[in-house]
């Protein structure tokens, strides 16, 4: 393994979901369940019609034979009185089987009156009958712990009159951005000031994964600003720092947090862009100190900090889907890191094909906006011609939807 694949596992290992709430059915689309659920009844709870028609016994019922109508059951009703031989019961979809029946005759293979209902085909014993059960068993556990809760999720707990879900509890990210030259949203920067806009990328990922992010603003360059933005970031249940991690004389937060009895895990994984990350815990919390630029920002956050929240939050998939793809264009890099190539994937005859969304330059966030995925270059290669075949992370869920 690459230290970069080390690294991302590493991550992965030292983290865990991070407790459990529980919350209302429409709070729980997205998140994970964190107990087994076991049912508490039958479902459905009675045999019950599944066509509109005529409840009968189907010894009765050759083809031609005419019954005497002597009950009708809509759904929501409930009928004890027996179909008894040479009668039916009128009974539309879902409503209980009366006692007497063994099928149900949908309207449409019959000829029938107010009173009298003529049969047309072959009925068979059980014909068009849901029974007791044959969906889901009281008892059975019918989802388990660590299952994504979509619709038909809800629609079971709902069925079941469970107002309330046990999830994983969303997990709180706090972020802070570093940096003398930063000004917040809003306000007019000048020369040489740029505007945090790194803090409101991350917020994005963060509620993009499902977790709250925890804005801390920005941390001046010196030891008291960093000191106490960065011990307000460890009461949440993950921090996320941008920029002052590389070489600079201000780079002060690997140092700082270590004063703040945060063990270092990883520092320079490997990788271009994103050279500097650092990874680190303080007990159950997990520190990611991503670079400066933009680019970079975003794309340490995405490799790295996302599976990490994922985790925390009992998803059991935390990594983008990779695919096999072939470059459109070659790609020259240096030996020695992995790099993340920023590129535009289409499906074309059943392939992927990723080409290049422009400057590859970390100082370039346009390129950002025109990409869908990242190619992994692997640390060792140097050349890559057109064709060649290489690991795509799949960062756009609608790529493989269509118009
Ligand atoms: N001598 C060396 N210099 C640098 C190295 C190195 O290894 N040796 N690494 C370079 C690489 S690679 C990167 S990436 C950057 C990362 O440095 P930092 O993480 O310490 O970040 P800064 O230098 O403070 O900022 C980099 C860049 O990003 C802009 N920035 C910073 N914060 C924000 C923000 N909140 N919102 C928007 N933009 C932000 C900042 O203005 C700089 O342009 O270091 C290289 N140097
Ligand atoms: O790692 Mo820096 O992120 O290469 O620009």
């Amino acid at each position: 393994m690459t230290n970069y694949e080390q690294a991302r596992r590493m991550v992965i290992d030292k983290v865990a979901p991070a407790g459990v709430e529980r919350v209302l059915l429409l709070e729980a689309p997205g998140r994970v369940l964190a107990e087994d659920y076991v049912a508490p009844k039958d479902m459905p709870r009675w045999n019950n019609s599944a066509m509109d028609g005529f409840a009968v016994r189907s010894a009765d019922c050759a083809p031609g034979t005419v019954l005497k109508v002597t009950d009708y059951i809509p759904a929501g009703v409930s009928s004890d009185d027996a179909v008894t031989p040479g009668c039916a019961a009128r009974i539309m979809t879902g409503a209980p089987i009366p006692p007497g029946a063994d099928a149900v005759v949908p309207i449409e293979e019959t000829e029938n009156t107010a009173e009298t209902v003529k049969l047309l085909q072959q009925v068979k014993k059980h014909d068009h009958i849901r029974f007791q059960g044959e969906d889901v068993r009281g008892g059975e556990v019918i989802m388990t712990r660590g299952t994504l809760i979509g619709a038909p999720q809800v629609s079971l707990l709902a069925s079941f009159s469970s107002v309330l879900v046990p999830v994983y509890r969303r997990v709180r990210v706090a972020i802070l951005s570093t940096g003398d030259e930063l000004v917040e949203i809003g306000t007019e920067p000048k020369e040489s000031q740029i505007v945090n806009s790194n803090t409101l990328a991350l917020a994005t990922a963060v509620k993009l994964c499902g977790a709250e992010p925890v804005i801390l603003g920005i941390a001046r360059d010196d030891r008291d600003s960093h000191r106490a933005l960065l011990s307000e970031g460890l009461k949440a249940d993950v921090l996320i720092t941008s920029a002052g991690v590389s070489a600079g004389d201000r780079d002060l937060v690997r140092e700082i947090l270590a004063e703040l009895g945060v063990v270092e895990q990883f520092w320079k994984p490997g990788i271009k862009p994103g050279g500097p990350t650092a990874f680190g815990m303080k007990g159950n919390v997990p520190v990611f100190s991503l670079p400066g630029n933009p680019v970079s920002t975003m794309i340490t956050f995405e490799e790295f900090a996302r599976p990490a929240i994922l985790r925390m939050m009992g998803h059991e998939k935390v990594f983008r889907r990779t695919v096999r793809g072939v470059l459109k264009e070659g790609a020259r890099k240096k030996v020695g890191k992995v790099n993340f190539l920023r590129v535009h994937v289409s499906i074309e005859g059943g392939r992927f094909v990723a080409s290049t969304s422009g400057d590859q330059n970390t100082g370039i966030l346009k390129t950002m906006l025109r990409c869908n995925a990242l190619a992994i270059l692997p640390a060792e290669a140097t050349e890559f011609a057109a064709g060649a075949e290489v690991d795509l992370h799949l960062l756009d869920p609608t790529l493989e939807m269509e118009v």
